[in-house]
């Protein structure tokens, strides 16, 4: 640019649950400025919705009925992430178990995926310096035109050791099984199913600490702009 200043960077950060979207992708947006989106927050919010609302979480067609209802609003700094719906702040309701488990369901719903996708799409292009968005479906569906795309694994029980030591005293085999059939129930539904973009790079953070993860990303977004 004639003024030197940076374009704005989109990196999009897919993958199944507990491979360190989340954690990496505040990180690699709080060092590098860059605005920051949980897009999984976003599903939880308005699977917890439905939930208090009294949807019927097994009838897609009541759920696409008022997909549209809620107003849901994602603060974007990467060194306070929020999420509210219709003015209430449910960033720490919407990490229940009730809702951990209904979300699948809520998120395959076409309706409100497209929904979602489009409060995404809005947020990244408003982000001035750029955005770190993490989710499942962001380079494949929401920014296929993303500057550069991740996409994090780690073998189901690294996942599991890493949940279970946030949820004090859960059972590892429990929450093992309970991530598989998440990510199963993510990967298979029909529309934007949890994916790798062909043009994402696989970084497999099984042996990886989560500052060697950091590290790698913000490397890859620091080669993308300087066009290497
Ligand atoms: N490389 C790593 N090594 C060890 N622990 C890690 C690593 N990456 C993340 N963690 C820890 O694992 C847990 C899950 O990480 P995080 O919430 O970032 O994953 P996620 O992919 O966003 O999960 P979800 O999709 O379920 O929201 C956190 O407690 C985090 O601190
Ligand atoms: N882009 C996305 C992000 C999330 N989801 C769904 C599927 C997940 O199980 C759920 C919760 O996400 P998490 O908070 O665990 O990252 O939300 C999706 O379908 N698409």
């Amino acid at each position: 640019m004639e003024n030197g200043a940076a374009q704005p960077v989109i990196v999009a950060i897919d993958g199944p649950s507990g491979t360190g979207k989340s954690s990496t992708s505040k990180a690699v947006a709080a060092q590098l400025g860059l605005s920051y989106l949980d897009t999984g927050a976003q599903y939880r919010a308005i699977t917890w919705w439905m939930v208090t609302s009294g949807i019927d979480i097994e009838d897609p067609t009541a759920i696409a009925a008022v997909a549209g209802k809620p107003e849901i609003v994602s603060g974007t700094d990467p060194l306070d992430p929020t999420i509210s719906v219709d003015g209430t702040d449910v960033a720490a309701a919407i990490r229940t178990q009730e809702v951990t488990s209904q979300v699948s369901a809520v998120s395959a719903v076409p309706e409100v995926r497209s929904r979602i996708t489009e409060l995404q799409r809005s947020l990244a292009a408003a982000a001035e310096q750029g955005i770190v968005v993490e989710g499942r479906d962001i380079g494949t569906t929401v920014l296929p035109d993303a500057d550069l795309k991740v996409f994090l694994t780690a073998s189901a029980e690294a996942r599991a050791a890493r949940r279970s030591g946030e949820l004090k005293g859960a059972d590892v085999a429990a929450t093992r099984e309970a991530l598989i059939k998440r990510d199963a129930a993510d990967s298979s539904r029909k529309t934007s199913p949890l994916a790798k973009a062909d043009d994402a790079v696989e970084v497999d953070t099984t042996e990886l600490t989560l500052a060697q993860v950091i590290e790698c990303v913000v490397t890859l977004v620091e080669e993308k702009r300087a066009g290497k």
